[in-house]
C-alpha cells in the first residue's frame, strides 16, 4: 500500500528538486539533492545524483548519475550543495570533485535543453568552486565532455587517468560550450588550441565542422572575446552566443541526431533484437564484378582487414578494378582514412579471381544487384534522382540543380552523384523496368507506363558520357577516371536539343522550386515507407540519410527537416506538386502525411499513426 508522506532528507524547507518518490513505507525521498540520503531500507531505490562523503580531511562530490554522469539539474543541485556543505565544515581541508562508474561528467544533459530551464546554472557551480577558499580539485576518468570539462577547468587542479579524453562536443550539437569554456580553455591551453578544440569538437571530421557556418562564427567570437576583453565581459558574451545557438534549429537537429543514432541501436525483429543477436564471425568473403561498386566493397573490407576475393568474368575489367583498389586504398592510408599497416597488409588480403570454385568456402557474398525497387534508401532516393533528371528537362542544368542542392548541404549534388556512381547505372536499370513492363523506350519516349518518362539520361548513355570513367557525362572531367567536374557547353546543348525535339519549353525554374521537388518528394516518399512499414520510426530513415547519403546532421535528416518546415506546409507543397505533376506517381501524397498534417501529431507519435493505434 502506497501512503502519502513527507520528504525526510535533511535540507528540509531548503530542499530544491521537489522530487519526491512515493514507497510502501511512512517515508519519502528527496531524490535531487540526495548526497544528504541516508536512508537504509533495502528495496528501496533511491536515485543519488552526488554522493557526498568525507574522507580524512577531504571531501568527495562523486557524480552519480549513469552512465555517462550527465550534469542534469539533480545533479548540479548536488554539486551546488556540496561545495557549499565543503566550505563550510571546519574538518574539510580540499575538495575533490569526480565522477563514479565509467566517466567524468560527459556534459550538460542534453534531454533537459529541450525543457524549461532549471537553475542552479553550471557556471554559477563553478564559480562556485572556483571561490572556494580550499582548493577544489577535479579527478578525471574516462570522457570529460562540455560541461564536465567547463566544471573541471573551474576547479584549482585537474588530475587525470592517462586513459581520460577531454573534449568540448557541442559543436556536433550545435551549440558552443556555454558555462565559461570559451572563456576558460583559451587561458588555460592557449587561443590556438581552444579554437581547434572548440571548433572541431575533437571527435568530427574537420570537414565536417567546417559545415557549421555559424556555430563557427560564433565560437570564433566567443573564444575572441577571451582575448579581446575581461573575463566578465566574456563570459556573458558566451552566454549569449549559448542561447542564441540553444534556440536555434540547427542545434535542435544535431540534438535529434544524436539520440536518433542511439534509438535506432535499440533494433527490434520478431525472431531476436539487439540485446539477443550474437555476431557471427566473417573469415572470409567475396565480391562479384570488379566494377565501381565492387571495388569500393573490396575497399572497405580490406579497410577492417578481412580477407576478400574479387571474382570478375572479364580479365580488362578485373585488372582496372584491381588499378582502382589500389589507388582508393593509397590513397586513404595518405588521408590518415586507414593506417599503413592496414594499407600494406591489404595488398595480401585481396585474392583476385576469374573462377568461381574459389568462392566455395566463403561466409559471405554481399549481393550488388538491384532486385526490387529498394526497401529505404534507393526507394526514397528514386524520387529525388527523378525529379532532378525532370527539373533539368524543364528548365534548369545540371550544374544549377548540383549548386542549389549543394548549398542546401548535401556534401555533393545529385548530377555529380551520378557521374561518380555511372550514367550507364541508372540508364541500365530504366532499361530493366521498361523489359519487365514489355516497352521499348526511345529518345523520344516520354511516358512509360502512363507515368512520365525522361529520355536525357538515355542520351548521354548513347553518347557515351557514362560519368567520370570515361571523362564525360553530365560535366567533363580531366580526364577518364577524373575527379574535377567542368561544366560543359556540350551537354547545355545535349539537353536543349532534347527539349527541342519533344517540343518541351525550358523556364527559369527557382532554388526554391529545386529544393522542394528533390526533398518533398522523397520525404512523401519516406512517409509512405512508414506507412507501409518498412521503417519502424522516422530515425531509421533519418540516420540512413546521416550516414548513406551524408545528409547534413544540421538539419536532421529529411523527416525532422520535414518536422521542422511543418507537416501542414510540406503537405500543402507536396499536394500543389502533385496537381501540376500529374503522371509522377511519387506525388501521390502519402496518407500518413496527410492525417499528421491534418492533426499536428508532434514527431515521437508519428508511428502510433502508422500503425492506425492512435486513430
Ligand atoms: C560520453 C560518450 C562518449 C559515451 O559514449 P558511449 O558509446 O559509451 O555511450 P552512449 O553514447 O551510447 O551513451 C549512453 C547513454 O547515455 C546517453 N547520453 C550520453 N551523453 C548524454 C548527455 N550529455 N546527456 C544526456 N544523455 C546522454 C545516451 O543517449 C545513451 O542513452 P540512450 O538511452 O540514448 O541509449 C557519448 O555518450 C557522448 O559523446 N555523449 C555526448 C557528450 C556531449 O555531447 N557532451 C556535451 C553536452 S552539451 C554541454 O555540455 C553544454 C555545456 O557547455 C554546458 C552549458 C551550460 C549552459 C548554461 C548557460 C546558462 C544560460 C542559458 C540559460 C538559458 C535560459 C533561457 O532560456 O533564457
Ligand atoms: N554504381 C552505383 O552507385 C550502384 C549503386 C547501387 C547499386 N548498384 C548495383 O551494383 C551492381 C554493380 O554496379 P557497378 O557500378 O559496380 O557496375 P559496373 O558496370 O561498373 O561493374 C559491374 C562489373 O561486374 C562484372 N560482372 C557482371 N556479371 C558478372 C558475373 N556474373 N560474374 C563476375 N563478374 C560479373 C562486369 O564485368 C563488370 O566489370 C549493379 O547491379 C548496380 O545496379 C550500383
Amino acid at each position: 500500500m502506497r501512503s502519502k508522506v513527507v520528504c525526510n532528507c535533511r535540507l528540509g524547507s531548503k530542499c530544491r528538486t521537489g522530487v519526491f518518490i512515493s514507497v510502501p513505507l511512512r517515508s519519502t525521498f528527496c531524490v535531487g539533492t540526495s548526497y544528504i540520503l541516508a536512508v537504509k531500507v533495502s528495496y528501496i531505490v533511491a536515485v543519488i545524483m552526488v554522493d557526498y562523503k568525507v574522507q580524512g580531511s577531504f571531501a568527495i562530490l562523486e557524480v552519480n548519475n549513469p552512465p555517462v554522469n550527465a550534469l542534469s539539474h539533480a545533479v548540479r543541485s548536488g554539486l551546488n550543495d556540496g561545495i557549499e556543505k565543503a566550505s563550510r565544515d571546519r574538518n574539510v581541508k580540499a575538495v575533490i570533485v569526480c565522477g563514479k562508474g565509467a566517466t567524468f561528467p560527459a556534459g550538460a544533459d542534453i534531454r533537459e535543453f529541450s525543457k524549461p530551464k532549471k537553475e542552479p546554472w553550471l557556471p554559477e557551480i563553478g564559480h562556485k568552486m572556483e571561490k572556494c577558499e580550499k582548493p577544489v580539485i577535479a579527478a578525471i576518468h574516462g570522457t570529460c565532455l562540455g560541461g564536465g570539462l567547463e566544471i573541471a577547468l573551474f576547479c584549482h587542479y585537474r588530475i587525470a587517468l592517462k586513459t581520460a579524453r577531454v573534449g568540448f562536443p557541442e559543436v556536433q550539437l550545435g551549440l558552443l560550450p556555454g558555462a565559461a569554456g570559451t572563456q576558460r580553455l583559451p587561458r588555460v591551453a592557449g587561443l590556438q588550441v581552444a579554437m581547434d578544440m572548440i571548433s572541431s569538437g575533437r571527435h568530427v571530421l574537420a570537414t565536417e565542422a567546417k559545415k557549421y557556418g555559424i556555430i563557427d562564427e560564433l565560437c570564433l567570437k566567443a573564444v575572441k572575446a577571451s582575448v579581446d576583453f575581461p573575463y566578465e565581459k566574456g563570459l556573458e558574451m558566451e552566454t549569449e552566443f549559448f542561447k542564441q545557438l540553444l534556440g536555434s534549429g540547427q542545434s535542435k537537429a544535431q540534438q535529434y541526431a544524436f539520440f536518433a543514432e542511439r534509438t535506432i541501436a535499440r533494433w527490434e525483429m520478431p525472431n531476436g533484437n539487439y540485446r539477443t543477436a550474437v555476431a557471427k564471425p566473417v573469415k572470409s568473403t567475396a565480391v562479384i564484378g570488379a566494377g565501381t561498386m565492387g571495388s569500393g566493397i573490396v575497399v572497405c573490407l580490406l579497410s577492417a582487414g578481412i580477407p576478400v576475393y574479387l571474382m570478375e568474368q572479364n580479365e580488362k575489367f578485373l585488372n582496372n578494378g584491381l588499378k582502382m583498389i589500389k589507388s582508393i586504398m593509397e590513397g586513404s592510408v595518405k588521408l590518415g582514412k586507414v593506417s599503413p599497416e592496414v594499407g600494406r597488409k591489404a595488398a595480401t588480403l585481396l585474392k583476385p579471381t576469374m573462377n568461381y570454385n574459389d568462392l566455395k568456402d566463403v561466409d559471405l557474398i554481399p549481393v550488388l544487384v538491384k532486385t526490387c525497387r529498394g526497401f529505404l534508401a534507393n526507394r526514397m532516393h528514386g524520387p529525388f534522382g527523378t525529379e532532378g533528371t525532370f527539373l533539368v528537362e524543364e528548365g534548369a542544368l545540371p550544374s544549377q540543380v548540383d549548386r542549389v542542392m549543394e548549398d542546401f548541404g548535401l556534401p555533393i549534388g545529385p548530377f555529380k552523384v551520378r557521374d561518380l556512381s555511372g550514367v550507364d547505372i541508372a540508364y541500365k536499370i530504366k532499361q530493366e523496368v521498361a523489359k519487365l513492363l514489355g516497352i521499348k523506350t526511345t529518345l523520344q519516349t516520354r511516358f512509360m507506363n502512363g507515368e512520365r518518362y525522361c529520355a536525357l539520361n538515355d542520351r548521354l548513355f548513347h553518347l557515351g558520357r557514362l560519368g567520370r570513367k570515361t571523362g564525360k557525362g553530365y560535366y567533363k572531367y580531366e580526364k577518364a577516371g577524373g575527379k574535377i567536374a567542368t561544366e560543359d557547353s556540350d551537354v547545355t546543348d545535349i539537353i536543349e536539343k532534347h527539349c527541342k525535339e519533344l517540343g518541351i519549353q525550358r523556364r527559369q525554374i527557382s532554388s526554391q522550386e529545386i529544393v522542394e521537388r528533390m526533398m518533398y518528394s522523397c520525404i512523401n516518399e519516406g512517409f509512405k515507407i512508414l506507412e507501409d512499414g518498412i521503417a519502424v520510426r522516422p530515425e531509421d530513415i533519418d540516420v540512413c540519410y546521416l550516414y548513406g547519403f551524408s545528409f547534413p546532421r544540421y538539419l536532421g535528416g529529411p523527416m525532422f527537416y520535414a518536422n521542422q518546415i511543418g507537416l501542414q506546409r510540406v503537405y500543402e507543397r507536396i499536394c500543389y506538386y502533385h496537381e501540376n505533376f500529374p503522371y509522377s506517381p511519387h506525388w501521390v501524397p502519402s496518407r500518413l502525411l496527410r492525417k499528421l498534417a491534418a492533426k499536428s501529431v508532434p514527431m515521437n507519435e508519428w508511428m502510433a499513426y502508422a500503425t492506425g493505434s492512435k486513430l
